[in-house]
């Protein structure tokens, strides 16, 4: 995949790979216990949107949740890579919002089911532009923040990442093979929280100082939907 084409990981992406409970704070205020190993899943590329779009919360959600995390886009194909080699197949970064069906995803983990509905609806996965891999040397580094209606729910640092981000890459190269505009979503840190129909959310995302990128999207209903292309 050219270099164009991966900076437009939006378009010609192949997975949304998802980490989650990947930050302390966040598994103690939802009554979760650390895990040992990533806890990942996956949302399927039409639940990407881009600034300008609306979220749609899916039909009979009643408890909708946002979620800002690091995303990471790949570079160049990568299976079974060590920590210490797997951000070389890093190709840049994104702001990105796992948005949750919260009440879909409890009745999903109380009965064993999978959590696709939960996370993978379509206007799931916003994303911001894409962010070259130089603007965020380090990234246990970087700054998160999300604002509901103007007050701010979350702001933290990568730092605080239970799995950073070489060894979540390297975790997931063992199992799916990493491959080009790939995204890899790192998880949400403190107060991801409750949004509804007319709320407004900003995001940010910060490195050594300097704000890489913000957005701006608002929540509505299916019936004033916007169409997805
Ligand atoms: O309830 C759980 O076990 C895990 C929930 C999540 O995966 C939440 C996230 O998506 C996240 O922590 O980013
Ligand atoms: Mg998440």
């Amino acid at each position: 995949m050219s270099a164009e084409n991966i900076s437009n990981f939006r378009k010609f992406g192949k997975k949304i790979i998802c980490v989650g409970r990947n930050y302390k704070a966040l598994a103690a205020e939802q009554g979760n216990p650390i895990p040992e190993s990533p806890i990942v899943f996956l949302k399927p590329t039409t639940s990407y949107i881009e600034p300008g779009q609306d979220i749609v919360i899916p039909p009979g959600c009643n408890e909708f949740f946002h979620e800002v995390e690091l995303g990471v886009v790949i570079g160049t194909r990568a299976k079974d890579v060590a920590e210490n080699d797997v951000m070389k197949h890093v190709a840049g970064y994104a702001l990105c919002l796992d948005m949750t069906a919260m009440d879909f995803q409890l009745a999903a983990k109380a009965d064993g089911q999978p959590w696709a509905l939960a996370k993978g609806f379509d206007t799931a996965c916003p994303v911001s532009e894409f962010i070259p891999k130089e603007k965020i040397p380090d990234t246990s580094a970087a700054r998160l923040w999300l604002k509901v209606d103007g007050d701010m729910k979350q702001d933290s640092s990568t730092s605080d990442m239970i799995f950073p981000v070489p060894h979540v890459l390297s975790y997931l190269s063992r199992y799916f093979t990493l491959e080009p505009g790939d995204i890899v979503l790192t998880g949400s840190p403190a107060g991801a929280g409750p949004v509804s129909r007319d709320q407004v959310i900003d995001a940010g995302l910060e490195a050594g100082g300097q704000a890489l990128t913000s957005f701006t999207f608002s929540i509505c209903l299916e019936q004033t939907m916007h169409t997805i292309d």
